[in-house]
Parts: structure tokens; C-alpha cells; sequence
């Protein structure tokens, strides 16, 4: 069709944009086919973290927002914005589910647990949060509140969690309620690669208070262990007694993003059902999408009427693909944490080959990606193909410098297949990063040092646009307002497809390009 182009939304996971400089793991890696594209088309530079995306202001970006907010055409409150505004404005001590629910423990003498990531890492939970929980409970008087701390150690420096547990401690001081009763790194609390043996370490632990280490105070937890993420299962008891959760307490869940603690969660309710302390309520901080029932405390934003229902009402096959560790990313987040099944919607979800060692294999899969995409892209049906390389930001949690620029350049290659395949059918291929990670991988420690650092960054990410060979369109880096929601809206425009009105973000190609309304042969888009 000559007003439509068909494309390739290729999404680099960690992509973030900054200028080389010692552990900026993406501008050390061999990367020519990079290298030529964003020399030979314009780049724009997107925000993708804080305001800009939806996060408060300063926030690191994350891959749930990120793809969120791809799909969603414009900045989505993300729930860790919607929980701060309720601390701020003092709402969430006032919660009147929160405050139900500690008036009737209090009065029935049940125990308050609480269970969360214990870090202001600001992506998954933010430990200043847990203050709000626990000013809750004292108004109340609820004397038994117990803190189950989850340590980090990967959307924070790793070696931190015993700071992080001494700021949750000192909340506990200042409100005058709340006692650790246990600790687990996040690699057993918040396993989502299905690793149920991991999840009921955690389970056993805050459950039942099962555990095959004690120790007498949390700091004792962590003090000498090396790798937050893995500390162990550990029992906080400095008198002999445990608090396992008993049948008419509350669990109340503090992180405020569902995809890692959800596993835990529907753990944790079965295990209570199957024991007999049926009454127990579960409470959540935010929404989360697990098969239990729990009560949020505070609820998540509308995100639909983006990209995937454009799609869907203008008949337009898209083709999702992703490594399992990015597949919701480019389904389920892209689609505005909308799990329907949408006719015009293919799924992929490409086997892991290597497991989950992303030092030893910071390759993963990603050839096997590029192949199925390039196999979607020669398809005549498919409109648009959405994929997510996963390594670069997958690899750069590892903190591992090395392996994650030899991940950047297994993404260059597979960027170099899906590139020569999409020229040859004539697609488009618009690349984007979802938030910044490997093009910073050491932080100035409290000293002065560099330390190896893995989680994510404020950088913006690069943006730029393989335009079709028969158009004469190209992306304008300077659009006032563009940031990552640009993307959705624009990835219709290359469509030639109607943008709804609820997907505000300025588009990335001007109106004068648009290839549906002034069709041109063969310019050249060159800069
Ligand atoms: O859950 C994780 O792996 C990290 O904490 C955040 O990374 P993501 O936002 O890329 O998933
Ligand atoms: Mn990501
Ligand atoms: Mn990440």
C-alpha cells in the first residue's frame, strides 16, 4: 500500500544515553551497526525517567513504566507516584482501610506484618513508605507490628542493605510501632522466573518464621555477607520467640510494584489456606496482578486507549517478541496491564537458552530473537513487529562492566540482522531504549569511590528512526515535550494510522513527513 508502512518497533532494554566515560559499558562496546545508524539518521534523545514518564521527579525510569508508557502515548501516573502523593498529602496514614484494619487487630489482638523491599531504590519499593504504615498502626495502638525486610542490592549498591535496614529500623523508632522479625535477600522473596523453591524459602520464613539461621538483631542479617540479593532466610530473634502469622493477622505488602512480589504473594496466600488461617487478610501497598485476593491500598492509573487498541481497531497485525525475562514487557505493559487477548495480536515468547548465569552468557538469546523477528518482518500480514533486546539491561543488573559490553555487542549484531531484513521488505525500524542502565555502571560510593553499580539511571534514552527505503520521512530530534510516550504515537504515524486523542506525547516525525499524507520516493534522510 502506498499511504502505509509497515515497521519494526525494536526496544532495547537499558539503552540509555551518555557520554563515554569509564563504566559507560555501551559506548565501550563494539557496536558498528549502532554506530552507523545513529550517525546516519537523527537521534533524538528522549526522557525516560521521573515527570517525564510519570515517576516522581527524579526517579530512576524502569522497564514496567518504560513499555507502559511506550504503549500508552502519553506519561501514566505510575504507582509509585500515586502512593507519594498520598504520603504527601497524609492520606496513607489515614488510609481507611489501613486504619480498619489496625483498629481491629488492635482490638483483637492480632499482629500487623509487613513485608517489603528494604531500600529506597524507588522502582520496586521505597522504604521512606513504610513510616506512613507505621504511624498508621501507632494511632491506632497496635502494639504487635512486625517487619519482614526484603534486601536489595540491585536496584541500590549492592553492600547497602544494612543502611537501608537501619533507616526501616529507625521509621520503627520514630512512629514507636513496628519490630524486624526477619530478613531474605530479593532473589528468594522476589523471584519471578518461576523458581517456586526460592519462593517458599521466603514463604517459610515469613509465614511460618521458619528459618535454619537465627540471629539476635537485623543488622546481624546482613553484616558479613556478601551480595544483598542473596542473603538467606534469616530469623530475627534476640529472646527465643518467633512471630509467624496467625490465623485473624494482616500481611500488608509495601512494595508498590507487582511483577517481583506477586510470585510471593499468591505463595503466601495458598500457604495460609492450606494451613487453616483462612481469616488472614492480605493488604497491598498498590495494585498487584495476582491470583489472590488482596486489597490495595492504593490504585493503579487507566492506561488503555494506547497503541494496542489503535491496532486492534484499525486491523493491524503486530507481532510481540521478547526473551521471557522482557515478554510481559512488550505484551502485557506495552498493552496497558491489559491481560486480554486481542485477535490481531501474536505473542512470542522466545526460550531461554542459557539460563539464568548473564555473566557466564550475556548473549543470551537474543540471535534467536532477531531471527523470529526478521521471520515476523517478512511476513506480509504483520504491520508491526514489537521487540524487546533484553541484554543490555538484563546483563547491566549483573554489575558485571565486562560481560555487559559483550552483551551491547550481541544486541549491535541483532540490531544489524533485523535492520538488513527490515530493508529488504521495505519496513521501518524505529529503535528506542526504555530507561538508561549500562551506559552507567560504577556510582560514587560515600567515599569517594567508584563502585560497581547495576540498577538503572536518569540518562535519557536514544531514539532513532530506519526509515522505510521509499520515503522521504525522517524523525525530528528537536520536537518540544518529546520524551518516551512519544513513541507509541509515533509508531502509528509511520503506520499511517489515525492517533487517538488519548495518546497526547507529541510525535517524532514532523507533519509535513508524514509518509500516509505526502507519499515521496527515494530521498535520501541522511544528516
Ligand atoms: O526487577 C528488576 O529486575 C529490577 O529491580 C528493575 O529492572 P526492570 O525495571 O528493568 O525490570
Ligand atoms: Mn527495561
Ligand atoms: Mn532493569
Amino acid at each position: 500500500m502506498s499511504d502505509r508502512h509497515n515497521g519494526i518497533l525494536l526496544i532495547l532494554d537499558g539503552w540509555g544515553h551518555a557520554p563515554p566515560a569509564p563504566g559507560n559499558a555501551i559506548s565501550a562496546a563494539v557496536t558498528p551497526a549502532l554506530d552507523d545508524l545513529l550517525t546516519r539518521y537523527p537521534t533524538a534523545l528522549l526522557p525516560a525517567s521521573g515527570t517525564a514518564v510519570g515517576l516522581p521527579d527524579g526517579v530512576v525510569g524502569n522497564s514496567e513504566i518504560g513499555h507502559m508508557v511506550i504503549g500508552a502515548g502519553r506519561p501514566l501516573e505510575y504507582d509509585s507516584l500515586l502512593v507519594q502523593r498520598q504520603v504527601d498529602s497524609g492520606e496513607l496514614r489515614r488510609h481507611p482501610d489501613l486504619v480498619a484494619a489496625c483498629t481491629r487487630l488492635a482490638a483483637n489482638g492480632g499482629a500487623l506484618h509487613l513485608v517489603g523491599l528494604c531500600s529506597d531504590g524507588r522502582i520496586h519499593a521505597d522504604v521512606a513508605h513504610v513510616a506512613e504504615l507505621l504511624h498508621a498502626a501507632a494511632d491506632a495502638g497496635l502494639r504487635q507490628v512486625f517487619l519482614h525486610a526484603i534486601t536489595d542490592g540491585r536496584d541500590v549498591a549492592d553492600g547497602s542493605a544494612g543502611q537501608h535496614l537501619d533507616v526501616l529500623l529507625g521509621h520503627a523508632d520514630r512512629a514507636g510501632a513496628g519490630r524486624c522479625v526477619s530478613v531474605v535477600g530479593r532473589n528468594f522473596a522476589m523471584d519471578k522466573s518461576g523458581k517456586a523453591d526460592l519462593t517458599a524459602i521466603a514463604c517459610s520464613l515469613i509465614v511460618d518464621a521458619e528459618a535454619e539461621r537465627v540471629v539476635p538483631e537485623p543488622r546481624a542479617a546482613v553484616d558479613g555477607q556478601a551480595g544483598d540479593q542473596w542473603i538467606p532466610a534469616t530469623v530475627v530473634s534476640g529472646d527465643g520467640s518467633r512471630h509467624p502469622v496467625r490465623d485473624g493477622d494482616v500481611v500488608l505488602f509495601t512494595n508498590f510494584r507487582s511483577d517481583r512480589i506477586s510470585p510471593l504473594v499468591d505463595m503466601v496466600h495458598t500457604r495460609l489456606r492450606d494451613t487453616g488461617r483462612s481469616s488472614v487478610r492480605l493488604l497491598s501497598l498498590a495494585q498487584y496482578d495476582t491470583t489472590a485476593e488482596v486489597v490495595p491500598l492504593v490504585r493503579r492509573a487507566d492506561a488503555s486507549g494506547g497503541l494496542a487498541d489503535a491496532l486492534e481497531a484499525a486491523g493491524v497485525r503486530s507481532v510481540r517478541i521478547a526473551e521471557r525475562e522482557k515478554f510481559e514487557h512488550v505484551t502485557f505493559y506495552v498493552n496497558g496491564r491489559d491481560p486480554s487477548a486481542r485477535p490481531f495480536e501474536e505473542h512470542q515468547l522466545v526460550p531461554t537458552a542459557v539460563g539464568d548465569d548473564y555473566v557466564a552468557q550475556p548473549r543470551m538469546n537474543v540471535a534467536e530473537v532477531a531471527r523470529r523477528v526478521v521471520e515476523a518482518a517478512e511476513r506480509d500480514d504483520v504491520g508491526v513487529v514489537v521487540a524487546n533486546l533484553a541484554n543490555i539491561d538484563v546483563v547491566g543488573h549483573t554489575g558485571d562492566y565486562e560481560a555487559t559490553v559483550v552483551a551491547t555487542g550481541a544486541v549491535d549484531t541483532a540490531v544489524a540482522t533485523i535492520c538488513a531484513a527490515a530493508r529488504a521488505r521495505g519496513r521501518w525500524v524505529l529503535l528506542v531504549g526504555d530507561h538508561g542502565n549500562a551506559e552507567q555502571m560504577v556510582k560514587t560510593g560515600n567515599t569517594g569511590e567508584q563502585r560497581p553499580y547495576g540498577g538503572h539511571t536518569h540518562n535519557p534514552v536514544p531514539c532513532v528512526l530506519v526509515p522505510a527505503p521509499e520515503s522521504a520521512y525522517a524523525l525530528d530530534p528537536r520536537v518540544t515535550g518529546a520524551a518516551l510516550p512519544s513513541v507509541g504515537p509515533t509508531v502509528l504515524q509511520l503506520l499511517g494510522l489515525p492517533v487517538p486523542p488519548t495518546m497526547t506525547a507529541p510525535r517524532l516525525l514532523t507533519e509535513a513527513a508524514e509518509p500516509h499524507r505526502r507519499p515521496v520516493r527515494a530521498a535520501p534522510t541522511t544528516n
